[in-house]
């Protein structure tokens, strides 16, 4: 196996990332040397991971020279995996869970999968934490911070629970500890660190779980997806997957396979930058996109993301627990449903599926016969109306009214500049000839909410040639369905609104034609949908639809559970 470095943001000549410097000059283990690749050099360590890191390699570089070695091997590296099989935290949140993922895995003797982990149950949350604190803490009480010891505990625990052997995760959890000093020494936590810090959940978790499937005498082989090519754009916490990854990641999975066959066992939500050679993470929940990206890049029959649900419900069973299984969707339906707000799904995750026309079966590890939901290319629409219910709430809403005399055209053109100059995403937007009325997405970035100040710019910029009215507290209710249906959809929903009080303030239909969202009150919102749901879902409504598509709760649609019917 390659020697191990796990700062794949340390190229020679370049300056390091100033916490992850200061972890590195707490430590004297490292030597450099580097790598017998023409053009590419590497930082090498005695223990721990291995990246190798092209130096200054620009993504044309690499695409050209990847891309013209792994489609010679492109058509073989489809032979031999079936399936991608992807575990999110709440499957592997214990030595338990991953034995009972281990048996999950075994029960498919059939299959050949591709595993894609995330990290531990709640530890991303708990590393971000840690980072967090860290920052203010002073360096000689970061070894106390207790998300860290939390870290440390699960990880050692389920280590021994499974009978391995500690050192495992032990070289990860100092190495941990050091960057949390550094962090704390430099009292800064940059985007590039935070990735970096993140990337300890799947690395552990893949290491864990790869040298149990081992033990139990089943051949795996852990890898770090930024190692195997998932080459990214550099934008630390919110990375693109570039092209470049898919040849490179079959090419490297096929040559493994064929010189040792073992499961490989992937770490999921991890990139390398292709500029920084730094590890990056795909935004949260990024490891449904590792997953479809290996099923793409592979070719393979099915991509399975394993939940602690029974599949994609109609709607968040936090907000309502009357939420039932959808036992089919579209591939622009799931994109939909995930990007308004549906925690179950990476808003990016069903294009590299689509692309590859690849079915996304989303099951429950914890009910692992209930049949889940299948989702492809097409469906039948003609019985569909109404499939989910999303809500995405402490939305901002802006009315903007031009004050100047400009043509429609050239007002919507000076508004969405201004939003892409800010890089703000507008989520749904209603225009006149002069207003336009648009709701912008609450997490700019993934990983953090707009600001105020962020807000006041908006404003100030957009008032250089409008009215403004900042509306903020608001929630967008996205109805998910057959638009074709719309009048039915709108004609119900509306019913059950007034009935309810509620005033809607804006309604669009979006062009993607699965998709009416409406936006009222944040104060108003839980409640509406749940009313919605009771009137769709509940109370016999869609089955009175002359030929409508009606979900059920239970086993009785399981149409799309062949492969899983025992
Ligand atoms: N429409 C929905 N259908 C199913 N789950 C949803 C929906 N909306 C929100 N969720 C939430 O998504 C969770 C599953 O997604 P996630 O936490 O990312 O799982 P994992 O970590 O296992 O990948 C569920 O536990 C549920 O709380
Ligand atoms: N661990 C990462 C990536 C991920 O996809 O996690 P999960 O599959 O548990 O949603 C996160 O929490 O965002």
């Amino acid at each position: 196996m390659a020697e191990a470095l796990r700062f794949p943001g340390v190229v020679a000549g370049e300056s390091l990332d100033a916490p992850i410097a200061a972890s590195k000059l707490g430590r004297e283990r490292h030597s450099v040397s580097a790598s017998a690749r023409p053009g590419a050099q590497c930082w090498r360590r005695r223990k721990g991971l291995a990246v190798s890191c092209q130096t200054g390699a620009a993504p044309a570089v690499l695409r050209t020279e990847e891309t013209t070695a792994a489609a010679a091997a492109g058509s073989n590296a489809q032979a031999e995996f079936t399936v991608v099989m992807k575990f999110g935290g709440s499957s592997l949140a214990s030595a338990e869970r991953m034995r009972e993922v281990a048996d999950l895995i075994l029960s498919f003797p059939d299959e050949t999968p591709v595993v894609v982990l995330s990290a531990m149950g709640k530890t991303t949350n708990n590393l971000l934490l840690a980072g967090e604190k860290a920052v203010s803490c002073g360096a000689p009480k970061a070894s106390e911070i207790p998300e860290l010891a939390v870290i440390k505990d699960l990880h050692l625990r389920t280590v021994d629970e499974l009978g391995l052997d500690r050192s495992i995760v032990s070289g990860l959890l100092d190495e941990l500890e050091q960057l949390l000093k550094g962090v704390a020494m430099m009292k800064e936590l940059t985007l590039r660190t935070r990735d970096y810090l993140v990337s300890f959940g799947e690395c552990m978790s893949t290491r864990i779980f790869a040298a149990y499937l081992n033990k139990l005498g089943k051949k795996a082989r852990q890898y770090d997806a930024f190692d195997i090519g998932f080459i990214t754009t550099d934008d630390f916490t919110n990375a693109d997957i570039l092209e470049v990854t898919y040849p490179t990641v079959a090419k490297r999975l096929h040559r493994d396979w064929m010189d040792n066959p073992a499961i490989p066992i992937v770490t999921g939500f991890l990139g390398k930058g292709c500029k920084s050679c730094a590890v990056t993470t795909l935004g949260r929940g990024g490891s449904d996109l590792t997953a479809t990206t290996i099923g793409k890049a592979l070719g393979l029959r099915e991509i399975q993301v394993w939940k602690d649900v029974d599949g994609v419900l109609t709607c968040d069973p936090n907000i309502y627990a009357n939420a039932i299984p959808v036992p089919y969707l579209t591939f622009d339906e799931a994109a939909e449903l995930a990007y308004f707000g549906a925690q179950v799904l990476h808003p990016q995750s069903m294009r590299p599926a689509r692309d590859g026309d690849i079915p996304v079966r989303v099951k429950n590890s914890y009910n692992r016969h209930a049949p889940g939901t299948v989702i492809t290319k097409s469906r039948d629409m003609s019985k569909s109306i109404l499939t989910s219910i999303v809500l995405k709430s402490n939305v901002t809403m802006l009315d903007i009214v031009s004050t100047r005399m400009l043509g429609q055209y050239g007002f919507l053109a000076k508004v969405f500049s201004i939003f892409e100059d800010l890089g703000i995403s507008v989520d749904v937007v209603a225009t006149s000839e002069v207003s336009i009325s648009l709701t912008l997405d609450p997490s700019k970035l993934w990983s953090r909410e707009l600001i105020q100040q962020e807000l006041d710019h908006v404003v100030e910029e957009l008032e250089k040639f409008s009215v403004v009215h900042l509306l903020q507290r608001r929630s967008i209710i996205s109805l998910i369905g057959n638009v074709q249906r719309s009048s039915l959809v709108l004609e119900k929903a509306f019913n059950v609104l007034r009935r309810n009080g509620v005033n809607v303030q804006m309604i669009s239909q979006g062009a993607s034609k699965v998709n009416i969202s409406l936006v009222v009150n944040d104060s108003e919102a839980k409640q509406c949908v749940q009313a919605l749901h009771s009137a769709f879902f509940e109370n016999g409504f869609l089955s009175e639809v002359e030929g409508a598509d009606v979900p059920q709760n239970g086993s009785s649609l399981n149409s799309n559970g062949a492969i899983y019917a025992n």
